[in-house]
């Protein structure tokens, strides 16, 4: 049985057909890549998936169970994680207690404990502060830990809130443009990064990026959007020497707004536009 189950899915905002028509599978332990120029769909079906969005047609199936109809919360807590394109962590906080607030959506001890100073509370806030710890070091992140996040540089922040995200014990994590900010040895080393991740937790990815190389390099499997719909899907490879995607997608020719400088943590563009670091700029 698939991870995730993405069956036809189309939604459409007055005129625009964000997504038409639209399925992909994920299966266990898979890295899944998606690419596509921007206003391509790709963060709309992060939406579909986690329940932000309702699709106007189709469903979505987690471990084989429809979950189209389900809130946001309880997606998240059958096990659906989740980053954002526009990092999603509470700013003047620290590093660890970022990832410290993340756990504490699943605690197990009784409120009112932690409030009168109890020892289960003691006890499970030592092992969140642990497990924070734990999940920081994996992300090369322990010198930062007591950092306030509004003070780390962009391409950190990525991988903080990817830490955040995994303290929440995810079993599939969708990552929308994780590498976007990052030059590319740091987006190579983010690459390492998720292979040893997917290898530790066995998790199933999801991510969303403009490096294709980052997508080539970690990715079983890619899709490439374009104006809501599958362009192309299969291995990295395959997707990337697709003539339909080199056209759409890598630009035959120069194109506004395109390559490394633009990727650079940019999130400006129209449909077609080329935020894209291209194999040669990819150390
Ligand atoms: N809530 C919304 N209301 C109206 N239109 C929307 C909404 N969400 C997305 N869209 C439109 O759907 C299309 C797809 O947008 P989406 O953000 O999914 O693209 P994307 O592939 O993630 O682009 P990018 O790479 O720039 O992030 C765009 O035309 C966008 O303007």
């Amino acid at each position: 049985m698939s991870v995730l189950d993405v069956d036809a899915v189309s939604i459409h905002f007055g005129g625009v057909k964000a997504l038409q028509n639209v399925s992909l599978e994920v299966g266990e332990w898979e890295i899944v890549g998606i690419i596509g120029p921007n206003g391509a769909g790709k963060t709309t079906l992060f939406n579909c998936i986690t329940g932000f969005y309702r699709p106007t047609r189709g469903k979505v199936r987690y471990r084989g169970r429809n979950v189209s109809r389900l809130d946001v919360h309880k997606r998240a807590a059958l096990g659906i994680g989740r980053t954002f394109q526009n990092v999603g962590l509470v700013k003047g906080a620290t590093v660890l207690e970022n990832l410290r607030t993340a756990q504490h959506l699943e605690t197990e001890y009784n409120p009112w404990f932690g409030i009168a100073g109890g020892l289960n509370s003691f006890i499970e806030e030592g092992r969140i502060t642990r497990r924070g710890r734990q999940l920081l070091a994996l992300l090369g992140l322990s010198d930062v830990a007591d950092t306030t996040v509004a003070d780390l540089p962009y391409g950190m922040l990525k991988r903080v809130e990817i830490a955040t995200v995994l303290a929440t014990d995810p079993d599939l994590l969708l990552l929308d443009e994780p590498g976007s900010g990052m030059g590319p040895e740091e987006a190579h080393g983010l690459g390492e990064t998720l292979l040893a991740l997917r290898k530790q937790f066995g998790t199933s990815i999801v991510m969303i990026d403009h490096h294709v190389p980052l997508v080539t390099q970690v990715s079983d499997y890619v899709y490439c959007f374009n104006f809501g719909e599958v362009l192309a899907e299969g291995a990295p490879e395959h997707v990337r020497n697709h003539p339909e995607v080199a056209r759409a997608y890598l630009g035959e020719e120069p194109v506004e707004g395109g390559g490394a400088e633009a990727d650079a943590g940019t999130e400006s563009g129209t449909a077609g536009t080329l935020p894209v670091v291209r194999e040669e700029e990819y150390a």
